[in-house]
């Protein structure tokens, strides 16, 4: 399987703070793979490297390299909003704007430029229907996004970072404010975008990752302690540790 985004040992400082210690990790395209550790392991801090949304934190230091498609994304020439275009995400709580729903999901597309209504249209409701949200949002798309449910406003947040037409799209714990119905559907859409995404989640919750990621990577203080295939991780993890965490024993 193809790799879309090579690791290399990454470190990260939060001022004197060593988050991220010497990771090495292989990120296959077109499949989910699943972040998942104890709190302030560093899952979060690893998936903003991969869009450089550490940039904005003072005080960071990164040192290593991070490749997508074979370039290096803190290479001094990268482009941050080009490279955030490729790199979508979507956070733990819906965040939409204070606008209506087609004006959210077309936000994107207009700062980069799309500025004809059918085109616009169309990429509006290629994305809402992309998120498995179209058939409840069509006949309203005037409205407010905050008048959504939570669940709604998640799966437009999702059809938001779409309409850009990213390659990869990161999840940073992006059910846990939901209940579990909404949960459901969206894990059900991310199993269906991996056919054209590659998705990189972060997950409290081990059984969601054993539910539909593709490979899961453990982290421990700052450290990757395994990266496998789910089943394998799951089933028959080598590190002890792994073993301990997924068993319960502790995090
Ligand atoms: N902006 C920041 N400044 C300083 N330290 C930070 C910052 N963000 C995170 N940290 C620290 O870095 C470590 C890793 O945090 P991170 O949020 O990446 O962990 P996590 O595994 O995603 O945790 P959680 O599951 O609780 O979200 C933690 O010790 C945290 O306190």
């Amino acid at each position: 399987m193809a790799v879309i985004i090579e690791i290399e040992r990454l470190q990260l400082y939060y001022g004197a703070f060593h988050a991220l210690k010497n990771v090495n990790l292989s990120i296959p395209e077109n499949n989910i793979t699943a972040f998942i550790g104890p709190s302030g392991c560093g899952k979060s801090t690893l998936l903003r490297t991969l869009n450089r949304m550490n940039d904005t934190i003072q005080g960071v230091r990164i040192e290593g390299d991070v490749t997508i498609q074979g370039r290096n994304i803190y290479a001094s020439d990268t482009e941050v909003e080009f490279l955030r275009k490729r790199v979508g995400m979507v956070f733990q709580q819906p965040n939409p704007f204070p606008k209506s729903i087609y004006d959210n999901v077309a936000y994107g597309p207009r700062l980069h430029g799309v500025t004809k209504k059918a085109d616009l249209d169309a990429l509006v409701e290629q994305s809402l229907r992309s998120a498995s949200l179209w058939h409840e949002v069509k006949d309203v798309l005037k409205k407010s996004a905050w008048s959504l449910s939570g669940g709604q406003q998640q799966r437009l947040c999702i059809a938001r970072a779409l309409a850009v037409e990213p390659e990869i799209l990161l999840m940073d714990e992006s059910t846990s404010a939901l209940d579990p119905i909404s949960t459901t559907k969206i894990e059900e859409l991310t199993r269906e975008l991996r056919q054209k995404y590659t998705i990189v989640m972060v997950t409290h919750n081990m059984h969601q990752a054993a539910r539909i990621s593709d490979r899961t990577v453990f982290f421990l203080n700052g450290e990757v302690v395994e990266a496998s295939e789910t089943e394998t991780l799951f089933r028959a993890p080598v590190d002890q540790r792994t073993e301990d965490y997924i068993s319960g024993r502790f995090g």
